[in-house]
């Protein structure tokens, strides 16, 4: 199946209600420091979503509750990777995307035979501490050609108008946050993003 070539990634369900019915066809639910049984309450409201819009659902983080509820993918970075059970994960059926930062970390995930790879951040993000302050779009050129026919996402600091530049560069899908979390109307934002990854 493609995936769709806008991504957004959100911390709550209550953003996959608002987004959905706009189009969004591919989108995360990153939940961080919540109790289980409420993430649990989210990732199963936002299965129902998306399978009612004919979305994919990608469960960040929570590959274990992602298998139990019967989701359809999971995204793992590298230091999930130290514990997640991949094997458990494929067995269940779900696609698994890998972020990726470094040739080290690139080389770890292209062994798991992913789903999609994602680099960042391509530009500075505010919505974390990283190690890494900015990969530039030319990367991405040098990834896509390292992984061929894997889709490859860009995340970290993108906007609509620098969506473009990383399509030219190799980036396959365009994943965003704050871009859309923060911006004063984020539903004409989210339908801009559609425009612009059409
Ligand atoms: C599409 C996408 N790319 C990268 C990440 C980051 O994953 P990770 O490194 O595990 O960091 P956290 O998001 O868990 O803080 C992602 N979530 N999605
Ligand atoms: C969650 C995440 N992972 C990244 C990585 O490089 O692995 S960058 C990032 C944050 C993306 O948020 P924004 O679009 O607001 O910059
Ligand atoms: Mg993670």
């Amino acid at each position: 199946m493609t995936l769709a070539r806008f991504y957004p990634i959100f911390d709550d369900v209550a953003w996959l209600r608002r987004a959905l019915p706009l189009g969004v066809k591919l989108v995360q639910l990153r939940i961080k420091d919540q109790p289980q049984a409420q993430v649990h309450r989210q990732i199963e409201e936002a299965r129902e979503l998306c399978q009612r819009y004919d979305a994919v659902l990608v469960v960040n983080d929570h590959w274990q509750l992602a298998i139990e509820l019967g989701c359809d993918c999971v995204h793992l970075g590298q230091e999930d990777l130290d514990t997640a059970d991949i094997a458990a994960i494929r067995a269940a059926g779900l696609r698994l995307g890998v972020s990726t930062h470094d040739a080290a970390e690139l080389a770890r995930a292209m062994a798991l035979n992913p789903d999609y790879i994602a680099l960042g951040p391509i530009y500075p993000t505010i919505l974390k501490k990283m190690k890494w302050h900015r990969q530039g779009v030319e990367k991405l050129t040098v990834w896509k050609e390292r992984i061929g026919d894997i889709p490859l996402v860009a995340i970290g600091g993108m906007s609509v108008a620098r969506a473009a530049g990383a399509f030219a560069a190799g980036a396959d899908i365009v994943s965003a946050v704050t871009d859309i979390t923060l911006h004063p109307d984020p539903e004409a934002r989210v339908k801009e993003w559609l425009g612009a990854c059409t």
